[in-house]
């Protein structure tokens, strides 16, 4: 196939922001090896291979197929890009290219293994092929699993949802020959699309006779047998023929991309098309293979329906534990008011209601009092840009910080710092080391600092401790219109796939990090994560498509930060710092008791090192979700909170349409009017704090004659 066999991956990415000084263009190597190399040394090293580069529309395409070599200059230290990860030594370096080169800088793309939707979940025909081995799926058509979806709280819902018969067509016809349908493409996309795929067919047995079918917005609401009626009565044209791209909107995009095969012979593409599509130029999309129960469903319900179907399997959306919180009689709410009965719990670890009734002797308070008092302190706007939109234009872009002072009672943060140390533990010492090792890293070849081990990563996770679960409800409590789901760290790193899984709970990336940073303890700038970054063989890519963070609709990818230690002193330093890339100039946070800070993944960021004068370290907790916005239909009263996981199995019906969410989040406030993006500032706490790039008079001349 013409893709090198080398094992490390390079994913290019282009961002074009006009109004920033530096960060045009710039790719983005997340291969640990790649990564050792310097961008000359991995030119010379391979001198031939040119780099995928992509963006949400492909609007570079053509660049990339220039296939020239890339003079890439070394990237500024912000854009090494590294996940600080609780985990060892997975880092990556940035390197920025200059603007006016536009080059396609076509790196390495290993063939690793792509995701394809286990069919089985769709229903209980049997599969079409046989088990997977129990590890990891991978790119074959044979990786189709007889499990039903995990992570889902409410299984029966989704079993009822798909027996659901769908839209009924009246002229229903079985297919009788084969077809690739391509749904959501951009049209940039399925030119080359169409270039490509004859050639291909007609190395195929019986591919000759393979229809490739372009699906535009307006077919979205037709039936397959619709589609491919239409393709036999000439309505579009002969074989291998696409519908008009005229009217394939940016709109058939954001709908989700997936491929769906019809008929063997196209099945037999399974394995492979996801690496072709990708070196070909375009992004790898959700593959699935058509099944008569699809006979009446509408392509837009199919869609949404394998999206979910896929995401669930892939276990992409994991919904963070809650407590449901139930408004209580305003009556009750008021200070001093009984408590009883103000919040439910529903999970076993969580703190229950006898609990908070005596919330201030055990270290729990209800929720509900607690929010009231919650304060923010902070709610910023910095790293402000143009970049290009799924939805087919360019718009305005910029990082959020938002800090939280009382979301965690005092209470519940020693329980917590407790917890992840040891009772009495002496703070003026390092860490426990039955707990943390030496592993967190901001960048390669840096001198480790302290994380949190493996087991008690997963342990936040699985089994959270009574003051996380509080926290992730308050949380979810004041983004109504958002899921609240952890990061799925397994799906997104770049070991996905690689079948080197040393097994247990070893990951690359994790769903949470500790970090007890130490005086004289390396910190680098680096971004948590960045969905225009993921693999290309990443189930997420698959499933979302690249996007810029904060795209309306699109999962919003966001750190919580929790302050740990009792006593923080001034003079111990160890603030958390912001930049500005455009302007280099930023703004700190103290740490402070239980104080949360959110931030946008993709917002440059570090840690500053304590000082000399602190005796032991500065714990933090940094906990990496995804915020997903819930269809209109699934957002909750804004002052009920909500189950996160009863909303994501309601999306399962496939009526999680891209509209349905933007006008959720819309409707619920949590997009301001009139604003091209979502974001973690609440339009209800005002107007964000403009910082650099973001304040729109930055740079204006000092001097303005007559202006006096
Ligand atoms: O603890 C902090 O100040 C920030 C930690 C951080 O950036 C991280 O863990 O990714
Ligand atoms: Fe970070």
């Amino acid at each position: 196939m013409g893709v090198p066999s080398i094992r490390v991956w390079l994913l290019g990415s282009i961002t074009i922001r006009p109004e920033k000084l530096s960060s045009t263009l710039y790719a983005t190597a997340t291969s640990a090896s790649m990564s050792t190399l310097t961008p000359a040394s991995a030119l010379r090293q391979h001198p031939t291979i040119s780099c995928w580069m992509h963006e949400p529309h492909h609007l570079w395409r053509r660049n990339f197929q220039a296939r020239r070599n890339v003079v890439l200059r070394s990237c500024p230290s912000y854009f090494a890009d590294c996940n600080r990860t609780g985990l060892g030594a997975k880092s990556a370096a940035g390197w920025t290219v200059p603007l006016e080169l536009r080059i396609p800088a076509r790196f390495v793309i290993s063939s690793r293994s792509h995701s394809v939707l286990p069919l089985p979940v769709l229903g209980p025909s049997p599969p079409l092929l046989a088990p997977p081995p129990a590890a990891r799926p991978t790119s074959s058509m044979e990786a189709i699993p007889e499990t039903q979806p995990r992570s889902r709280k409410n299984p029966n819902k989704r079993q009822k949802q798909q027996q659901q018969p769908g839209r009924r067509t009246t002229h229903a016809v079985r297919p009788e020959k084969d077809a690739v349908l391509f749904i959501g493409f951009h049209p940039e996309e399925l030119e080359v699309i169409q270039q490509q795929m004859p050639e291909l067919l007609t190395q195929m047995e019986d591919g000759g006779s393979t229809s490739v079918i372009g699906v535009t917005y307006d077919m979205l609401s037709y039936t397959i047998p619709e589609v491919l009626l239409r393709q036999v009565s000439g309505a579009s044209g002969a074989d291998n023929s696409y519908g008009s791209t005229d009217s394939n909107g940016p709109a058939a995009v954001a709908a989700g991309r997936v491929i769906l095969l019809v008929g063997p012979t196209a099945r037999s593409l399974g394995a492979q098309l996801n690496d072709l599509l990708a070196e070909w130029g375009v992004v790898p999309a959700l593959i699935a293979a058509y099944q008569p129960k699809h006979e009446g469903m509408s392509l837009r319900r199919l869609v949404a329906f394998l999206r979910d179907a896929h995401a669930a399997y892939y276990g992409l959306l994991q919904p963070v534990r809650v407590e449901s919180l139930q408004q209580p009689p305003l009556t009750a709410v008021a200070r001093g008011d009984e408590r009883s009965g103000v919040f439910a719990t529903s999970s076993s670890s969580a703190i229950s209601a006898a609990d908070a009734a005596g919330a201030e002797d055990d270290g729990t308070s209800d929720h509900w009092r607690v929010l009231e008092d919650v304060r923010v302190v902070l709610c910023a706007a910095m790293d402000a840009g143009e970049v290009a939109s799924i939805h087919g234009h360019y718009r305005r872009d910029a990082g959020h910080v938002v800090v939280l002072d009382g979301l965690l009672t005092a209470p519940e943060r020693r329980q917590l710092l407790d917890w992840l140390t040891a009772e009495g533990h002496d703070h003026g010492g390092p860490p426990p080391e039955g707990k943390w090792e030496r592993v967190c890293v901001d960048h390669e070849g840096a001198r480790p600092t302290w994380g949190l081990q493996p087991h008690v990563l997963q342990a936040l996770r699985d089994h959270p401790p009574p003051p996380v679960v509080a926290l992730q409800s308050r949380l979810a409590a004041l983004y109504p219109e958002y899921d609240i789901c952890h990061m799925p760290a397994d799906q997104i790193s770049d070991e996905y796939g690689s079948g080197d899984d040393s097994g247990g709970v070893d990951t690359s990336l994790s769903s949470f990090v500790g970090n007890a940073v130490m005086p004289g303890d390396p910190c680098a700038w680096h971004t948590d994560a960045d969905p225009t970054t993921v693999p290309p063989h990443s189930p997420w890519v698959h499933n979302f498509g690249y996007y810029h963070n904060r795209e309306l609709g699109r999962p919003l990818f966001v750190s919580m930060l929790l302050y740990l230690n009792e006593i923080w002193p001034e003079d111990y330093h160890a603030e958390t710092m912001f930049l500005d890339p455009e302007t280099q100039l930023g703004l700190f946070v103290r740490p402070a008791p239980g104080r949360v800070v959110l931030l946008e993944q993709d917002l440059p960021h570090r840690i500053s090192a304590p000082s000399l004068e602190a005796s032991g370290p500065r714990y933090s907790l940094v906990w990496k979700l995804v915020l997903v916005p819930r269809p209109r239909t699934n957002a909750p009263d804004p002052s009920g909170g909500g189950d996160c996981g009863e909303a994501l199995a309601e999306g399962a019906d496939g009526a999680v349409a891209l509209e349905e969410a933007i006008a959720g989040a819309q409707e619920g406030g949590c997009v301001a009017s009139g604003s091209e993006f979502q974001s973690i500032c609440r339009p209800e706490w005002g107007e964000p704090v403009r910082i650099g790039s973001a304040n729109s008079r930055y740079g204006i001349p000092a001097f303005q004659r007559g202006k006096r």
